[in-house]
């Protein structure tokens, strides 16, 4: 490729200096990012921005250098040209810059060393060794005082000024003077960064339109004094093929073989292995903005800008499986957040009381996406209910601003945010006691993002009080022992409907008790509706006029021996709360439905399977999320916990709960609905509250099932109420109670008229009418 005549013209009036290419290079690398590829801003005055950022570099090398020498030339000069001390920064004018480099610069200046050295490299390693811990490095030229960080606030113009303690924040002079003469600044502002397609092998790697940050700081680069560095002169003759040319997994100059792999390049593996430029810029709020540099990227004659959701998989593959790192959670947004953390940390000596709600005001904005808090942050867990409580302590320090952050719609998450990599031998990363595996034998989709929780999590407003106090004797057996379920008389808790017991000794539910509970679900004869006076779906909706209640099922409920029982661990009446204890697999089903879960050992009737987890939100909650999220995701993953709702007095609005498992569940959540006859029935389970509005919501066998068979339970769907927090979908359940026929009918006839395939058409006409039963 052909060199770029302005890089050419540059090096030569760096030359008429004596200063080298190589140096001029790195400068100009860093200049044209800092300054947006504007040419302009370099080449003004005589490369005179160049030239000073250069030497500027220099000075920096020789001032650390010199420290703690009594009397050296950096004194004297300083005196000799009238410096301000208390100003390292400050731009001198132009002679008397070269005047110094002359003096500082002379050996290399002059001829070419055989060895050359790497500056920029050899002065992060003197700061890193000062500096360790303490303050950010730099090594950046001065960042002219126009360019305003995108993180200042506005009307507020921060500049950056490099002091010898690190660095230093201060709002730009009136005149503008100190690192530019003044008659640069208005052209500066009015300046607009163009892109220049430069594609200079010489120097380019990519420069990127960049928003140049208020303080730029560089890692330490005494950490990467192992690797090959990209301003190591030996290890980048830029444009030149070196001798490490890797082709089909090649061997390097060192014995080991080189990482190419399958990528045939001429670029020398020196520069393909050679470290990315990060940029960590900060503003005086305390935000932290990460910008890395691939250099390499743009010698690939081929590259094109992958998405970001698939360079953040990509890389977090490489993590997991290159650098073995097993855990599944690990996440290149969590670590960028980490980085960002850790940044803050270091740069802030002591962090006042409103920095400190900035901070975590920022860690909310990282870890979200959306300036949300990360809802594993800090949380209780209250046997069976964990109850997230940082809010509750910013209130309590009266920080509700930060509260209110907590609370991030969900639409609002960005995808990475949730849990995107699944273990494809346990979804479950551990949480359960069983490990539970996913396959996809349809076609290459993963599971959705989520995070897996075991327990369900109070979201915000949900009132779920789970105190020892609230449960009186009668509501738990304090005198049993062993196993209440082995006993003749079934205690307390262990009787569920009369005097019967729940569950058998075996762990099942008794027959009695489980065709109660399916007779209560499907039966309509059976079934016995409640009704609110005030529903609290209909006042979530906030309408002027309150609709009716639409119903609620009434429903059978289980009670099982807790922690304020006699009984043991492993009493017959602790069911639930043990957890999954069968092999179950996520699945990708056949029929459309998407993903399902299936088991994979035979599981006899009245089993125990898994219970609902997800977000306990309130229905005005729940409400509010689904109005603020997309209104194109078709999955829903909503469980009302309304056994207590048909009340004729209102029920408290906090009170009014359900389980939303669409970013945080169990493997619940892959359940599919099936009208009527589905093989699980889901009951309501009091375990560690009396009280009757939070449940576990339970699922059992509603007859033998076989391995491999999918797990299926009727959501209680109305497929024509498109009001309902539930959203109907198109059901592919297959049976023939179908609720939802006529729908899949009406599509089955569009289908088959515009195919025109009438044989089809009467085939299916005939297939759905012979199975409408109903
Ligand atoms: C709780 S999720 C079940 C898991 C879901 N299939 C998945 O891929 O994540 C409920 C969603 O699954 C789909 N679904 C469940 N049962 C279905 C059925 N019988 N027919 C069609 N789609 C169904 C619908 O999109 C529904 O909103």
């Amino acid at each position: 490729m052909a060199p770029n005549p302005r890089v050419q013209a540059a090096f030569r009036a760096m030359k008429s200096l004596g200063v080298k290419e190589t140096k001029v290079k790195r400068v100009l690398k860093k200049l044209l990012r800092l300054y947006d590829k504007n040419w302009a801003l370099i080449e003004e005055e005589s490369y005179r921005a160049l030239a000073d950022a250069i030497f500027e570099e220099d000075d920096s090398v020789d001032q650390e250098k010199n420290k703690g020498n009594d009397v050296n030339e950096d004194n004297l000069e300083g005196e000799e040209l009238g410096q301000e001390p208390e100003r390292p920064l400050k731009r001198l004018p132009l002679k008397r810059l070269r005047r110094g480099a002359e003096v500082h610069q002379q050996p290399e200046n002059i001829t070419e060393s055989p060895e050359p050295r790497d500056e920029s490299c050899s002065i992060s390693q003197e700061h890193g060794a000062k500096n360790k811990g303490k303050q950010p490095i730099i090594s950046e030229p001065p960042v002219p005082q126009q360019r305003l960080s995108p993180l200042a606030p506005a009307g507020k113009r921060v500049i950056s000024e490099r002091a010898s303690h690190g660095v230093c924040l201060r709002e730009p002079t009136e005149t503008g003077s100190d690192l530019f003469p003044k008659q640069t600044v208005p052209n500066h502002q009015l300046i607009k960064p163009k892109d220049e397609p430069f594609i200079d092998d010489m120097i380019m790697g990519d420069i990127r339109q960049y928003e140049v940050p208020i303080a730029v700081i560089h890692p330490d680069l005494s950490s990467e004094k192992d690797m090959p560095m990209e301003n190591d002169e030996n290890s980048k003759e830029i444009g030149k093929e070196s001798s490490f040319q890797c082709k089909d997994g090649g061997t390097r100059a060192d014995g080991i073989p080189s990482p190419c792999g399958e990528m045939e390049t001429n670029v020398s593996t020196m520069r393909e292995e050679s470290p990315s430029n990060l940029d960590v810029a900060t503003s005086p709020l305390g935000e932290v903005k990460l910008s890395l540099s691939c250099n390499s990227a743009v010698r690939r004659p081929n590259f094109r800008m992958p998405k970001l959701d698939a360079v953040i998989r990509l890389t977090e593959e490489k993590f997991l499986h290159s650098y073995k790192i097993v855990d599944p959670n690990f996440s290149v947004v969590k670590l960028l957040r980490h980085v960002c953390e850790s940044c803050l940390e270091l740069g802030t000596d002591s962090v006042d009381k409103s920095q400190d709600n900035h901070v975590q005001a920022s860690e909310m904005t990282l870890a979200n996406g959306c300036g949300g808090k990360d809802i594993d942050g800090e949380q209780t867990h209250v046997n069976g209910c964990a109850v997230k409580h940082k809010d509750r302590e910013l209130e309590d320090h009266g920080l509700t601003n930060v509260t209110d952050l907590a609370v991030v719609p969900l639409c609002e998450l960005a995808h990475d945010d949730l849990r995107s990599r699944h273990d494809i031998n346990d979804i479950a990363k551990g949480e359960e006691g069983v490990r539970i595996p996913w396959i996809n034998e349809i076609n290459s989709e993963r599971p959705p993002s989520f995070h897996y929780i075991s327990q369900s999590l109070v979201f915000h407003k949900a009132e779920i009080s789970i105190t020892l106090s609230r449960i009186g004797d009668l509501s738990c057996c304090p005198t049993c022992f062993g196993d209440c379920v082995s006993a003749s008389i079934p205690c307390a808790c262990a009787q569920a409907i009369g005097s019967e017991f729940a569950y058998t000794s075996t762990g099942q539910l008794t027959d009695v008790f489980l065709d109660s509970c399916i007779s209560m679900t499907r039966d309509p004869q059976k079934q016995c509706q409640v009704f609110c006076g005030e529903c609290p779906l209909e006042k979530s909706k906030n309408d002027v006029c309150l609709e009716a209640c639409k119903g609620h099922l009434k429903r059978n409920f289980i009670k099982e021996c807790w922690s304020k029982c006699g009984c043991n661990k492993s009493c017959g009446n602790r069911v639930v709360q043990r957890g999954i204890t069968r092999k179950l697999q996520v699945f990708f089903t056949s029929d459309g439905k998407g993903w399902g879960l299936r088991t994979l050992e035979d599981l006899p009737k009245g089993s125990f399977v898994c219970q609902y987890v997800g977000e306990i939100l309130t229905s005005a909650e729940l409400y509010e999320r689904n109005l603020q999220c997309d209104k194109s995701r078709k999955d829903t993953y909503i469980a009302l916990l309304d056994a207590d709702w048909g009340s004729k007095t209102a029920l408290k609005n906090e009170k009014a709960v359900c389980l939303d498992a669409s970013r945080y569940g169990n493997v619940a959540r892959f359940i599919n609905h099936r009208c009527l006859d589905a093989n699980l029935v889901e009951i309501p389970v009091e375990v560690e509250t009396p009280d009757r509005h939070y449940y576990h919501l339970a699922f059992f066998a509603t007859r033998k099932i076989d391995a491999m068979e999918e797990l299926t339970w009727d959501y209680g769907i109305d497929f024509d109420d498109h009001d309902n927090p539930i959203k109907p979908f198109q059901c592919r359940c297959g049976s023939k109670f179908c609720r939802n026929m006529k729908r899949s009918l009406e599509v089955v006839w569009t289908t088959v008229l515009s195919n025109q395939t009438i044989g089809t058409m009467f085939f299916c006409f005939d297939f759905n009418v012979n199975n409408n039963v109903i």
